[in-house]
């Protein structure tokens, strides 16, 4: 596939978008872990830019060595967490590069718009280090200040060079970097962190389009988390923003139906003085579980999150326990690649005997339970951003706020038909998804212009129509 997309990058994607559902997991998770793993030894092209340490002072001039002038998407990591699989340091750029690919074949931008961008400030992965075709620094992670000085230097020379509306994506940082760069940047940047703010949207959007099988609403849930970091904890604030909106109760109350695990056992008050502050919220008053299995049997959930980047953690013990007292559990395992994923889908129907809702992040195919065929959806954020990028590319914005990304799962929800939901998925297919991200993107510029934070005027009045005009389509111009 990469050799093609060198070859002829019209026809990559239209093999692409025809064979989203077979290609997805090549291009995708799982098999673009395997190859940022690899990509030292299968290296062959750039693909995307690579910034150093060595070059800081001179980051705008690097910027300026990309061939294609008019960029308005960047997906950036520095390789400290990439999927489940860790630090992968400079090899990283293989999500970037899978992300952007998809920006073109799902949300329909143009491929001239995408830089995937790969920061190098070394690698704490003694394996890389010692790797002879490692492609990245031999040098152990920078931190602090210098870490910090080059990518303030990335940010101002984006802006610098692709002006205001350039829409930066935060990909794969570890935690400690990922919510402080979010938070720095929000308000000076057109900025999101796809793994806090867009993971969080897939889960909502999944959540919101089971509530018809499981009945009831958000707030009659109970959620378990296994992992506190970036997803879990972007995804509980999410749920509890909702909650909070929909049952007219403080945003406090709402958290308090949502609780952690981390690597330390149940996320509880007790804790407090130890715990990062992105956990502090939903450190609730119970006394402490060290283990997933007696937190579920405490806590009796109705839903239980995988977003621990560890595989296997969801026993038998762990699903038998939950469809013990739930009807219909949801058990989503999203953590990413097939390999960290929680559980699989065939583990979680066969333990739980077919009660359960179940959606990972990686793709899974039908699996047959006592001669039942059951379906599992995808729920990871490749049905929010390329949306969310063609949203802010449409109506000209200047800031993302969090309730684009409310209005985003929203949409997704609404396109779950009763269809989908009969075969127990909680998203729509991916064959239909460039429809599918017009809508968000529609949804997203709608928010947008309410919130005043569009600038193409006049907003145009059907904004359905206008993202899909925009979609980029990889077709050949007739020569005669
Ligand atoms: O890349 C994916 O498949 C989803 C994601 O952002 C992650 O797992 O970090
Ligand atoms: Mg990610």
């Amino acid at each position: 596939m990469m050799d093609l997309s060198e070859r002829n990058e019209r026809l990559f994607f239209k093999l692409l978008i025809d064979n989203v559902e077979e290609l997805l997991p090549v291009v995708y998770t799982p098999t673009v872990g395997e190859a940022c793993q690899k990509y030292g030894s299968i290296f062959r092209r750039p693909h995307g830019l690579y910034i150093s340490l060595k070059e800081r002072g001179k980051v705008l001039d690097v910027l300026k060595n990309w061939p294609e002038k008019n960029v308005q998407i960047i997906v950036v990591t520095d390789g400290e967490r990439i999927l489940g699989l860790g630090d992968l340091g400079l090899q990283g750029m293989g999500i970037p590069i899978g992300k952007l690919a998809l920006y073109v074949a799902l949300g329909g931008l143009r491929p001239s718009l995408c830089l995937p961008v790969s920061i190098d400030v070394g690698t704490n992965n003694q394996k890389l280090l010692d790797d002879p075709y490692y492609i990245g620094l031999r040098q152990k992670r920078t931190t602090g200040e210098e870490y910090d000085a080059l990518i303030h230097e990335f940010m101002l020379a984006a802006k610098q060079e692709y002006g205001e509306k350039v829409l930066i994506q935060f990909e794969d940082f570890a935690n400690h970097n990922a919510f402080k760069l979010l938070a720095k940047y929000g308000r000076t940047h057109l900025v999101f962190n796809d793994d806090i703010q867009g993971t969080a949207a897939v889960a909502l959007a999944g959540l919101v389009a089971s509530l018809p099988l499981t009945g009831g609403t958000l707030a009659d849930h109970r959620f378990l988390f296994l992992g506190a970091g970036e997803a879990g904890t972007g995804i509980a604030e999410i749920i509890a923003t909702e909650i909070s909106r929909k049952a007219n109760i403080p945003l406090e109350e709402a958290r308090r139906k949502i609780w952690l695990v981390d690597s330390k056992g149940l996320v509880v008050k007790s804790r407090w003085d130890s715990l990062q502050h992105f956990k502090r919220d939903y450190a609730h008053e119970h006394e402490e579980c060290k283990t997933l299995l007696s937190a579920v049997q405490a806590l009796k959930p109705t839903v239980l999150i995988g977003t621990s980047g560890q595989g296997s953690t969801f026993t038998k013990d762990v699903i038998e326990t939950i469809s013990s007292f739930n009807e219909k559990p949801l058990i989503f395992a999203l953590s990413n690649p097939t390999s960290q994923s929680e559980c699989t889908a065939d583990q979680a129907y066969t333990w739980c005997k077919g009660k359960c809702i179940f959606a990972s992040g990686s793709p899974f195919g039908p699996v047959t339970v006592d001669g039942k065929t059951y379906y599992s959806g995808q729920a990871n954020n490749a049905y929010i951003f390329p949306g969310m990028g063609l949203g802010c590319i449409i109506a000209g914005v200047i800031r993302i706020h969090d309730d684009m990304f409310l209005k985003a799962a929203e949409a997704l929800a609404s396109l779950v038909t009763k269809e989908h939901l009969d075969k127990g998925l909680v998203y729509p297919p991916f064959q239909n998804i460039r429809k599918i991200s017009a809508h968000i993107g529609a949804a997203v510029a709608a928010k947008a212009y309410e919130l005043g934070l569009a600038t193409r005027l006049p907003r145009p009045d059907d904004l359905l129509a206008c993202a899909e005009s925009c979609q980029y389509s990889p077709v050949y111009r007739p020569y005669r």
